[in-house]
């Protein structure tokens, strides 16, 4: 199985980004000598219940313009049944399982996820709380986002299997229901279920559905479900299932750029049933005519970082430094010769692979429009960088610069070609300096500039490059020299923690 879509969805590693969505694939084993189960990122069960339930009476699916109209009412085997019956069948196949979970309670739901979890083989599960079409056991939880929370803490509190909470389009609102199920501890979402919809018959002069309502699905709702997964994105910064209208590979894409991690097809299978199979094919395409290296750096592209996540690192910088150790207190000389009672210990986030990966992640958004052909980081903190940056924007070569008697300069072997795009790296900036002398050998090379970016800027607002510049973490220590230096006065010996030879 090639592993060029792969996809870290959460704490779940994906094969791809495609899932099949719940109650469009039965329970993974319907559709084989089709679609095999182990083919697509995963496979996503029918709502399962602690008791079987018998669904609602036919009629219980209509066409609509562009979609169709549906309300089984979650008839399902019940979890005892699945976990003996078909779990074992579907767990063979070598298929991600994700279960999706509904109840009539809170602790129903967190019972059946304590079920899943004992039986094994279930990567993670689902809580619906957004069937439209029941009146019990559905879309009342999303009502309101303690009444959703609760079903996420409670299923917490039962099971250690990760959480995806699929979340009601048109019930209360929305993004206050993820942030409150995130608070509760929810890994992320699916976005979203079908919306409550009514079709008549004009000929009977009744509802088209004995339910009356049921769900629109189809590409009648892409478009809304895409703004959606956009919001609770922005919104959260969590992973996200994108799901409603999925058709084509660009179906997809449009998920992924709005924030989605993985894409659900759902109603498509129906009148198309490779059609899972058929968008892989394309997003492969897209994936080598961009020359990607993965489909990380799409998540989110369209519509920029999410909010919280930001304001978060940069409202809380100092503290988060702080409380990682990478913050440090005391009398320091800096790579620049200044004196600071601050120096940022950057590999205390850069020895944790999570943590850098997530870092760098919020650089690859802001700097993807650069269009970079190398990614040019200076020792020692840009080595790790521009390689990672590197990897996210599926930029085939990175490499740094080093100090070669107290200058920055390209060693190695290291070379750019004439005019070659280059983005630049850093961890910390201090006055910039050696972000420009690595500008400065790189230009002296060949290469063209097309932008820099660092994780930390330390200089007040003072550093302000000749080329497109972004940072993360704006704060402000104040630096002295060192005849101005307070600490040196009172006599505080002096660190020197970077691996620069001052004089
Ligand atoms: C017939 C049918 C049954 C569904 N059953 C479930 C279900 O049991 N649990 C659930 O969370 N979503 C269920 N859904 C919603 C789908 O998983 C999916 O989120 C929705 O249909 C939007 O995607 P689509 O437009 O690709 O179909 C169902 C959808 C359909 C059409
Ligand atoms: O903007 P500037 O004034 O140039 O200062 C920033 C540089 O200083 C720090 O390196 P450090 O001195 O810790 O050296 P090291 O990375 O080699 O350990 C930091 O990692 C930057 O590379
Ligand atoms: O079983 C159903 O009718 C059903 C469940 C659900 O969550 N969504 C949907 O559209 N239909």
């Amino acid at each position: 199985m090639r592993d060029d879509l792969a996809i870290q969805l959460g704490p779940l590693r994906l094969r791809n980004p495609l899932v099949m969505a719940s109650g469009t694939f039965g329970f993974g084993l319907d559709y084989r000598g089709l679609v095999e189960p182990d083919q697509v990122g995963a496979v996503v069960t029918k709502g399962l219940s602690l008791q079987p339930w018998v669904g609602h009476a036919p009629p219980r699916l209509v066409e609509s313009p562009c979609g169709a109209i549906n309300a089984i009412g979650l008839e399902n085997p019940g979890v005892d049944l699945f976990v003996e019956r078909l779990l074992p069948e579907l767990v063979a196949t070598g298929a991600t399982v994700i279960a999706n979970v509904v109840g009539k309670t809170q602790e129903e739901y967190a019972e059946v996820a304590r079920r899943l979890e004992a039986a094994g083989g279930v990567a993670a599960v689902e809580l619906n709380i957004s069937c439209p079409n029941v009146k019990e056991g559905g879309v009342a939880f999303a009502a309101s986002p303690v009444m959703a929370a609760s079903v996420v803490r409670a299923v917490r509190a039962a099971s250690r299997l990760p959480v995806f909470v699929k979340l009601a389009p048109m019930a209360a609102d929305p993004v206050e229901v993820a942030l409150a199920c995130a608070a509760a501890g929810a890994d992320g979402f699916t976005v979203a279920n079908t919306y409550p919809a009514l079709s008549i018959d004009v000929e009977r002069g009744q509802p088209a559905l004995t339910a009356e309502v049921g769900g629109l699905s189809g590409p009648a709702i892409r478009p809304l479900s895409v703004r959606l997964t956009a919001r609770i994105w922005r919104a959260t910064g969590l992973p996200i299932i994108g799901s409603g209208g999925v058709e084509t590979a660009r179906d997809a894409l449009e998920y992924l750029m709005a924030g989605a991690r993985a894409v659900a097809v759902g109603t498509a299978t129906f009148y198309r049933p490779t059609a899972a199979l058929e968008i892989l094919e394309g997003l492969r395409d897209y994936v080598a005519r961009q020359g990607l290296a993965s489909l990380e750096t799409l998540v989110g592209r369209a519509v920029g970082p999410p909010e919280e996540t930001a304001a978060d690192i940069e409202g809380q910088a100092a503290a988060y430094l702080e409380r990682t150790g990478a913050l440090l207190h005391g009398h320091f000389r800096l790579s620049s010769g200044l004196h600071s009672d601050r120096y940022v210990e950057k590999f205390r986030l850069l020895e944790r692979p999570r943590v850098a990966e997530a870092l760098v992640r919020l650089l690859a958004i802001a700097c993807w429009d650069l269009r970079p052909e190398v990614v040019v980081g200076p020792a020692t903190g840009g080595i790790l960088l521009a390689y990672e940056l590197a990897r996210q924007l599926g930029v085939s070569r990175a490499f740094f610069t080093e100090r070669v008697g107290g200058r920055m300069a390209l060693r190695r072997g290291f070379s750019v070609a004439a005019g070659e795009a280059v983005l630049l790296v850093e961890d910390v900036i201090t006055t910039g300096g050696s972000l420009m002398e690595t500008a400065q050998a790189v230009q002296a090379a060949g290469g063209r500039i097309v932008g820099a970016c660092s994780l930390i800027d330390r200089s007040g607002g003072r550093f302000r490059p000749p080329f497109p510049y972004r940072t993360l973490i704006r704060l402000d220590f104040e630096t002295w020299d060192q005849a101005a230096c307070p600490l040196c006065w009172q006599g505080v010996p002096i660190a020197e923690p970077g691996s620069r030879r001052i004089g």
